[in-house]
């Protein structure tokens, strides 16, 4: 365990180490101050003691003015009840000071679902419904950004958190308006930020040798130097480096990495820095080696920062209305005036709600156990959103315990058509058909096979929905186990799953759907390997799919390259959602159209020629059936071979084969 996740509660000064394109006086005032903060290194106590004070601060705002208009901005026409608001207002029947000790004592970590289990991924979605929130410790999620992407930017910041409206009470009364102000808000400043980046973007053309100055400054005084092969022998034999000493080196490397050729020591190069710091991140984050490159590798320098820290921190609580059973407003007002505080996640989302505070456990009020809500992370209601069902349809959901999208997807059909709900796991059906019953899903059949046996066991979808098993590294912050436990031989076996389970669901689509034809992958996993690589490969594989708009408003496009491979150009389509950008766990969507495909033509055993329709023109591909390209496959099955060895008590014979690219 590195330091930072040994030691959670106080933490160690946020390691935001952004590092900025420019410097901080050219920067508008407001974008500057924050950079200040951002490379100021104050010690822990001070940092708490500023929160508080601007909480404290905040709440003798006065509540937001209603909406005249009666805006169903982000909301349906929520009753002002004035009995109502007294009622919830006696709920929060606190004095100032009290609150702030409640704030302190918010602990996240009980909203946390289970472990991700390595190969059947848990969405931890609603396994542990015991949820009390606002009555424990002070959650991290104080210090980030609350409001699930309200911004016109992925990019923008929005850690700007000291606006008063933020910090103010939600009520009932004020909630649409909070809603329509905070988008505005978001709308004025990433409007600022673009003419605030140009601005700077014109300065430091002219300012260049200004900014050298700073750049010296900023060390203060003491030049930054790598530490030597001595210094770090003798570092380790003390017991490994002082926290401290970790984080302003990870905060001098990242600076000389963004500004290497007038920064770096004399001698040393690039490739030391980034050893340095990747180092220094395991041990400080505690993740193992290669996890810490596989992830460090997504971004550049200073955002791979941005997102370790993020992992350290918990995601907002997060419900989606179950509308078979009600309506948003309606138990939004029923759980206000049992003293919860929230409000609308978002504009892209009409059902969900973001809890804040709550003086009863989530997972347990009577609305939950009636079923008008399901406990579940906002990045979820995603590929539901992309699948898009349509009453009547025929939907499987081919990896769906413990059932937060099946649920979903039920009530998107009205409880219409029919969704198969499958998973591998027997165990985890009993809590997908509980959810489903307590959900009042009358459209659900609950089944357990091997994704794999698809189509075989039914096919012929209108739509398919692959939440497929993977490694987790987006629910990090929900499991720190994820750190140190996967190793690289996991990736490639959990790719050769995905991509079957992929080829599989696409099988069980049927081409000839009047109303759909889709299939929709995702994964809480930010890995290329489990991503743009398995999406790449169905698309070589099926060349009668091609990838779609997802339909979702946000999100950062999938890569067409990375790191020397060069996928698909239509990966663009797909879409990646990030903690530190979205404040959301890590996610990653497909959505495919399976088109017609032509008559066989030539069959082989094991590879079939078939023509395929499109536009018109009969292209001749290659198809598999259920076989996959042997050569890539051979170390795959090797392993299979050797785990089924060793599981029937039989030694495995030694490794012959190279490692399976993914
Ligand atoms: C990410 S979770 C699914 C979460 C679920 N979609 C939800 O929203 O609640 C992945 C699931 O895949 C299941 N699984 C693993 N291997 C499978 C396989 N070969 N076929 C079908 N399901 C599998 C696991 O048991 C696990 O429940």
């Amino acid at each position: 365990m590195g330091h930072r996740a040994k030691n959670k509660q106080p933490a160690p000064q946020p390691l935001d180490v952004t590092q900025p394109t420019q410097s901080p006086k050219k920067l508008g005032k407001r974008k500057a101050e924050s950079v200040d903060d951002k490379f100021n290194s104050r010690p822990v106590k001070k940092v708490k003691d500023q929160t508080q004070s601007k909480q404290k601060g905040n709440k003798k705002k006065k509540s937001a003015p209603l909406d005249d208009e009666g805006s169903t901005d982000g909301w349906e026409n929520v009753v002002d009840d004035a009995k109502l608001k007294a009622y919830a207002k006696s709920l929060f029947n606190k004095s100032e000071e009290e609150e702030l000790d409640d704030l302190d004592e918010f602990n996240d970590d009980e909203l946390r679902g289970p472990a991700q289990a390595f190969d059947f991924g848990s969405d931890a979605e609603d396994d542990e419904p015991e949820v009390i929130i606002g009555k424990t410790k002070k959650s991290k999620q104080s210090e980030r950004p609350i409001k699930i992407i309200p911004t016109a930017s992925d990019d923008s910041d929005s850690s700007d958190d000291s606006d008063d409206d933020d910090n103010e009470r939600i009520t009932m009364a004020n909630m649409a308006a909070r809603s329509k102000a905070l988008d505005k808000k978001a709308a004025a400043e990433a409007a600022l930020d673009v003419e605030e980046m140009q601005q700077a973007a014109l300065a430091e053309e002219e300012d260049d040798d200004l900014d050298m100055d700073e750049d010296e400054e900023e060390t203060d005084g003491q030049p930054f130097r790598l530490p030597t092969a001595e210094e770090k022998d003798a570092e380790n034999n003390a017991g490994g480096p002082d926290v401290h000493i970790v984080q302003r080196r990870m905060r001098e490397c990242v600076r000389v990495l963004g500004k290497f050729k007038r920064l770096a020591e004399k001698g040393r190069s690039r490739s030391e820095y980034i050893n340095q710091l990747l180092s220094d991140i395991s041990s400080y984050y505690g993740y193992n080696d290669f996890l810490a490159e596989k992830l460090f590798q997504l971004f550049p320098v200073a955002e791979a920062i941005e997102f370790f820290e993020a992992n350290e921190v918990s995601r907002p609580v997060t419900i989606r209305t179950n509308t078979l059973r009600t309506r948003r407003r309606d138990l939004a007002q029923a759980l206000i005036n049992r003293g919860v505080n929230l409000e609308p996640i978002g504009k892209w989302t009409n059902v969900g709600l973001q809890v804040f505070e709550s003086s009863v456990p989530i997972g347990a009020t009577p609305e939950y156990l009636a079923g008008h809500y399901m406990l579940q992370a906002a990045s979820s209601f995603l590929p539901v959103i992309a699948l898009s069902p349509q009453p009547n349809e025929r939907v499987l959901d081919m990896a769906s315990a413990p059932g937060g999208k099946t649920t979903h997807i039920a009530a998107l059909l009205q409880n219409t058509g029919i969704v198969f709900a499958n998973d591998a796991n027997k165990a985890r059906t009993k809590s997908l058909s509980a959810n489903v019953h307590r959900l009042g899903c009358k459209n659900v059949v609950v089944c357990s096979y091997d994704g794999r046996e698809f189509p075989k066991v039914i096919g012929g979808f209108d739509r398919v929905l692959l939440d497929a098993p993977c490694s987790g590294t987006g629910v990090i912050s929900k499991d720190s186990s994820v750190k140190v436990n996967k190793s690289e031989r996991d990736f490639t076996l959990l790719a050769h799953l995905q991509k079957q389970l992929i080829l599989c669901a696409i099988d069980s689509v049927s081409p000839d759907s009047k109303t759909g034809g889709y299939v929709v992958y995702s994964t809480c996993s930010v890995t290329v390997d489990e991503n743009e690589s398995v999406v790449d490969y169905a698309l070589r594989k099926r060349p009668n799919v091609k990838l779609v708009d997802t339909g979702l408003e946000f999100g950062r496009e999938g890569y067409t390259k990375y790191r020397g491979k060069s996928f698909n150009a239509s990966l663009s389509l797909t879409r990646r959602f990030y903690p530190h950008v979205h404040n959301m766990d890590g996610f990653y969507v497909a959505k495919f159209k399976v088109e017609k495909r032509g008559k066989v033509l030539k069959a082989t055993p094991e590879v079939a020629l078939v023509g395929i329709e499109e536009e018109g023109e009969k292209v001749v591909a290659e198809e598999e059936t259920v076989t996959f390209d042997d050569a890539e496959d051979r170390p795959y099955l090797e392993e299979a071979k050797r785990r089924r060895m060793k599981a029937k008590g039989l030694k495995p014979p030694p490794r012959t084969t190279v490692k399976a690219s993914t």
